[in-house]
């Protein structure tokens, strides 16, 4: 079938290739004209270098993306997302489904991808929405290396569709679900704590202390998404535990990177500004603490890090603060 992506980045790039391998054409949307010419005249990923399928179209132009199917995947930074959506909006001339593989919840309305398109697109050019998520680095996928998703949707056919779509013997399995809220929060949450273990690393604390701080960040992310409306086991599936797994501790990952680069001693800003390619958890720390506060959670590891990454706390500051709580039982839920 005809795939749209918005978004051809690290991700959007990889997951063209993974839809061409599994028979499908692509064309790929994104508004860097350099990215462009390297996906149509070199045939090569634009940040990884190496070849993509020739089949594999790109174009700076929204409106014959849009036309070329009714399956669009998002894959822009969640920052650009309500943007993107507006201008598709304007351009849909058809029911369309929405696939989301970017990780992130809006700081200033505490919204998640899909609840955005459903302010964003008009009721009758929505066919559905699927988000798939899951412990994913490109830089592996690229390599058709074997990787597990998951493919959540309130509409079990969708959620279905999408599962075949992009699952292929050789290295892509996807999984289905029903959790659309716990799948979205908790991909977009684990982004929160990978910049926390990062910012340990960086500080030059030891695996003892990541481990704590992974642990640790667990509860507050299940808090979150129970908060939220998600489900337990959600969490402790592939787009959450699994994530974070993959995201907390690789140097694969921007999230690690950045708060590597923070626990150095760099500033947010200049941390963010060193690494091309999006960060979401800076802005997931944001979300998290406005969560915490709509909903009364106790998020500790995630206000600190609030407070650290609005530069009203050192790195050492908050260790001491999260290190110095008074003492309790261990508790999950
Ligand atoms: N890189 C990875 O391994 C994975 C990334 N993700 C998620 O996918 C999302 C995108 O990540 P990456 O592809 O890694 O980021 P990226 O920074 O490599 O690519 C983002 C792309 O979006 C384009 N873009 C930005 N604003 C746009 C706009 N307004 N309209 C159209 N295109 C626009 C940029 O030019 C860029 O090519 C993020 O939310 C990330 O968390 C999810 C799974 C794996
Ligand atoms: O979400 C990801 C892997 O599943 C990518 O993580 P980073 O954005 O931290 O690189």
């Amino acid at each position: 079938m005809n795939v749209s992506i918005l978004g051809g980045g690290a991700w959007g790039t990889t997951l063209a290739q993974t839809l061409t391998d599994n028979g499908n054409l692509v064309v790929i949307r994104d508004i860097n004209k350099e990215f462009v010419e390297k996906i149509n005249v070199e045939h090569v990923h634009p940040f990884f270098g190496m070849s993509i399928p020739s089949s594999i179209r790109a174009t700076l132009d929204l409106k014959e993306t849009l036309d070329f199917s009714d399956v669009v995947v998002l894959c822009v930074p969640t920052k650009a997302m309500r943007m993107v959506l507006k201008e598709c909006n304007k351009e849909l001339t058809k029911p369309t489904l929405f696939i989301n593989v970017s990780k992130g919840i809006e700081p200033e309305t505490s919204l998640r991808v899909s609840e955005i398109v459903e302010e964003e697109i008009d009721e009758k050019n929505l066919m559905g929405y699927v988000a798939l998520s899951g412990p994913s680095h490109a830089e592996e996928v690229i390599l058709r290396k074997a990787t597990a998703l998951v493919a959540a949707s309130k509409n079990e056919a969708l959620a279905c569709k999408v599962q075949a779509l992009f699952s292929n013997e050789k290295y892509m399995r996807v999984y289905t679900s029903d959790d659309v809220i716990g799948v979205e929060a908790g991909g977009a949450m684990k982004n929160a704590i990978a910049i926390v273990s990062g910012v340990a690393s960086g500080m030059g604390l030891g695996e003892n202390a990541r481990a704590m701080l992974i642990t640790r960040g667990i509860k507050e992310i299940l808090s979150i998404v129970l908060a939220l409306g998600g489900k337990m086991e959600t969490v402790y599936g592939l787009s959450g535990i699994g994530d974070l797994i993959v995201t907390a501790s690789s140097l694969n990952s921007r999230n690690f990177q950045c708060g590597l680069k923070i626990g150095r001693g760099m500033t947010v800003e200049e941390a963010m500004g060193s690494i091309v390619q999006s960060v979401e958890g800076v802005r997931a720390i944001h979300a998290g603490h406005e969560i915490g506060i709509k909903y009364n959670l106790e998020l500790p590891i995630i206000d600190e890090a609030f407070k650290v990454v609005e530069g009203k706390l050192s790195a050492k500051e908050a260790l001491h603060n999260l290190l110095s709580r008074s003492l309790k039982t261990e508790k999950y839920w």
